[in-house]
This record gives C-alpha cells, structure tokens and sequence, in this order.
C-alpha cells in the first residue's frame, strides 16, 4: 500500500462507483442467474449505465455462458487484460471471467487457496474496468477462499462496496443463507437486501405464479435477520430459454469468433421486453434505491 493508503486494485476500481457481491449459502439457488439479470436490468435502467460483471466462481464459472460470450478470447494490452464487452462497440456491459482464459469450455479449474487469491486479485488489479456505474461480482456457493480474498483486496474501497444474498424459500437454503448474512457481518459487507429466487411458478402462458412449493421463507429470514427485503423471483421458464439460448451460440467455422455477431448483442436487444424482466423490475428499483442511500451516508 502506498503512503495515501492506495493499492493497484483501489487505483484500478478508482472509478466504479457501485461493487456489489453477490453471494448464497448454498448452491444451485440461482445466484449466477440472478448476477446476470442484476446486470442486465442495470445496464437497462439508463442508456447510459456502465456496468461490469466478475465471475469470481472460480471452480464453477457460468457467467460467459448465460451471456452468451464463451470461447471469447480476452485480450492484452499495455494497460492490463481487456474485459469481453456483451455489447460489442457501444462497451457499457464488461465481462471477467476466468472461463476466458480455459483452453477449453469443459477444462476444470482445480486450485488451492493461494492461487486462487492470486487470480481475484488480478482480476481486480489487472483488469481494464475503466468508469462504471456498478460492478456485480458473481462468488461461489457458501463462504470460502474466494469471498475472503474478495473482502480483504476490496478494503480500501470498502466505502463502495455491499452485498446481495440469494435464497430460495426451503427451510435448508434459509439455514445457509442465514450463515452468508453471519459472514457479510464477521467481514462488516453492508447487504443491500436478500433475494428470493425460485419461490413459487409463473405460467408460460398466463404470467399466474403458483406455489409449487413453500415461498416467503426469504422474506421472514430477511425480517428476522432485520435485513431488507428486494423481492422475490418466481421459477421462471422464459428466463431458463434465454440464457440457454445464449449458451448455445456457436462460432462459425470460418470466422474469428470477434467478428461473429453473438448472442450476448442479442440478449442484450431482448432482455428488456421479455416477462423475465418484469418480474425483476421491482428488485432493480429496489436496488437503485439502497444504492442511492448508501451514496447519501
Ligand atoms: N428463477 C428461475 N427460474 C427458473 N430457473 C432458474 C431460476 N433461477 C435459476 N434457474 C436455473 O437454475 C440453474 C442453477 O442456476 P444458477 O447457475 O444461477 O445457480 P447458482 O446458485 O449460481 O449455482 P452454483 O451453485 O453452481 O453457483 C440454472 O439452470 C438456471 O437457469
Ligand atoms: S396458470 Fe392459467 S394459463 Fe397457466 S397453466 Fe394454469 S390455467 Fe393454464
């Protein structure tokens, strides 16, 4: 750390506004998914939103595959690696993943603490963000190296930086949500709320949510716990038809991949008008405004 109390990740997200840490206790809850919708729907909500997603899953990277970038090259330049832009030319939706940097899509990443704490700090340190509005940073399941190297390379940005914790309604995936709230107040994360993902069913034709099973477990945690309350998503099956659609680009045989017009342009284009972004329009506006209220403190 330099004498003014600077270090290359605090230089580097000098000029991102927002960094919100995405986290769950346990896997399989949606959280990926909802860091990408967090993402879209932000990058939505003005023409003019900047926004960066980092997928700090390490082990199990989803990210690129959801937005429709994998196999992606990442390039580099003099002043650190270039993200994969979502949006091509108009370069408002930056992409980090450590999936750009496989050889292979199926290649798995087996690594030991240190090596992946070094990985998190390049991807802070190194990466070209440059100004943006809100970087959405996508963490493992549970609380483990990966969230710990987070926290303590993001100190000295510590003013910038709040959590979001996603559950579903079971009485399990409560338990361990409640045990990532615990961890975001060990490491004093403020949380701008919790999220209720999969709670209940909306019809493909009709738009009618049904209660397939318990709901509003997140919502009397997130009371409970004194936490706010963002809302809820219900299992939505138009949201599961466009991320995979977009996982399923292939690159053309004869031409660079950075030339094919890829399916993240297209999301990008459709996210908006899709059910799947209505239902998260209110979680948006409630995010928007705790972030407007943590800017005030
Ligand atoms: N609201 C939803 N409606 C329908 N399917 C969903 C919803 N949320 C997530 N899914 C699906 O559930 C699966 C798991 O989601 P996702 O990968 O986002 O979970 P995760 O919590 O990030 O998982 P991991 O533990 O692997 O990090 C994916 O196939 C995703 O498309
Ligand atoms: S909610 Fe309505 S449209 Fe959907 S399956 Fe049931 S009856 Fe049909």
């Amino acid at each position: 750390m330099s004498a003014q109390g600077e270090t290359p990740v605090s230089r580097r997200l000098s000029k991102i506004k927002h960094i919100v840490i995405i986290c769950s206790g346990k896997g399989g809850v949606g959280k990926s998914s909802v860091s990408v919708q967090v993402a879209l729907s932000l990058y939505a909500s003005s023409p003019n939103a900047r926004v960066g997603i980092l997928d700090v899953d390490l082990t199990g990277p989803s990210i690129p595959r959801m937005l429709g970038l994998d196999g992606h090259p990442v390039h580099q330049s003099t002043d650190g690696w270039v993200p994969v832009y979502a949006d091509g030319g108009e370069a408002r939706l930056a992409c980090m993943s450590v999936a750009f940097l496989l050889k292979r899509k199926d290649d798995s990443v087996i690594w030991r603490g240190p090596k992946k704490n070094a990985m998190i700090r390049q991807f802070l340190s190194d990466v070209r963000w440059g100004e943006l509005d809100y970087l959405i940073i996508d963490t493992p399941p549970g609380t483990s190296d990966e969230h710990i190297s987070l926290i303590e390379h993001l100190s000295p940005v510590h003013s910038r930086l709040s959590g979001i914790v996603v559950t579903t309604p079971q009485a399990v995936a409560l338990l361990d949500a409640m045990k990532c709230v615990s961890f975001t107040r060990t490491v004093s994360l403020p949380l701008l709320g919790v999220i209720e993902n999969m709670s209940g069913y909306a019809c493909p034709c009709c738009g009618e949510i049904s209660n397939v099973f318990s709901t509003g477990g997140g919502e009397s945690m997130a009371k409970r716990g004194s936490i706010p309350f963002l809302g809820t998503l219900p299992i939505d099956t138009e949201l599961v038809t466009l991320l995979d659609a977009a996982a399923e680009t292939e690159q053309e045989d004869d031409k660079p991949i950075e030339d094919v017009e890829h399916e993240g342009f297209r999301l990008l284009r459709r996210y908006k008008a899709t059910s799947s972004a209505k239902l998260f329009g209110p979680i948006v506006e409630n995010i928007l405004s705790r972030l407007s209220g943590f800017t005030a403190q």
